[in-house]
């Protein structure tokens, strides 16, 4: 399973709670993340991510661009809709692409917890 972790600045606390909640899960996946999320992700829950671009630098462009030929299973992308950003468009092209290619992507903690949850039952205990 190849996930791909994304968090703005103001959600970047949530996503390490949320990847502490369902470590097992992650230890099992493909990770790959933007590069702040994922030197986060490295160092406050030991998950061994792969570490894209940061968002604004293009960072969501390359998960969308490896999305559209079938390399992410499933995004975890944890938006703050408070602060705008200043790659907006990166970030609706990323949100699109999901719904092109049919690609689940879960925008806050509550679904992701679905999404993580419907995962690790589908897996099955590791
Ligand atoms: O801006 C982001 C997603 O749009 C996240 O990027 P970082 O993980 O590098 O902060």
């Amino acid at each position: 399973m190849k996930l791909a972790l994304i968090a703005h600045d103001g959600r970047k606390k949530e996503m390490v709670a949320l990847a502490g909640e369902f470590l097992g899960l992650l230890g099992r996946c493909t990770l790959m993340a933007t590069g702040t999320t994922g030197g986060r992700l490295q160092r406050e829950c030991g998950l061994q991510v792969e570490c894209l671009l940061s968002g604004p630098l293009g960072g969501d462009l390359q998960i969308g661009a490896r999305l559209a030929v079938g390399g992410v299973d499933a995004v975890v992308f944890l938006r703050d809709p408070m602060t705008p950003q200043p790659h907006e468009p990166d970030i609706n092209a990323l949100v699109r692409a999901c719904d092109v290619h049919d690609v689940p992507c879960a925008t806050n903690v509550a679904s992701a917890r679905l999404m993580l949850q419907a995962l690790q039952d589908r897996l099955g205990p590791g």
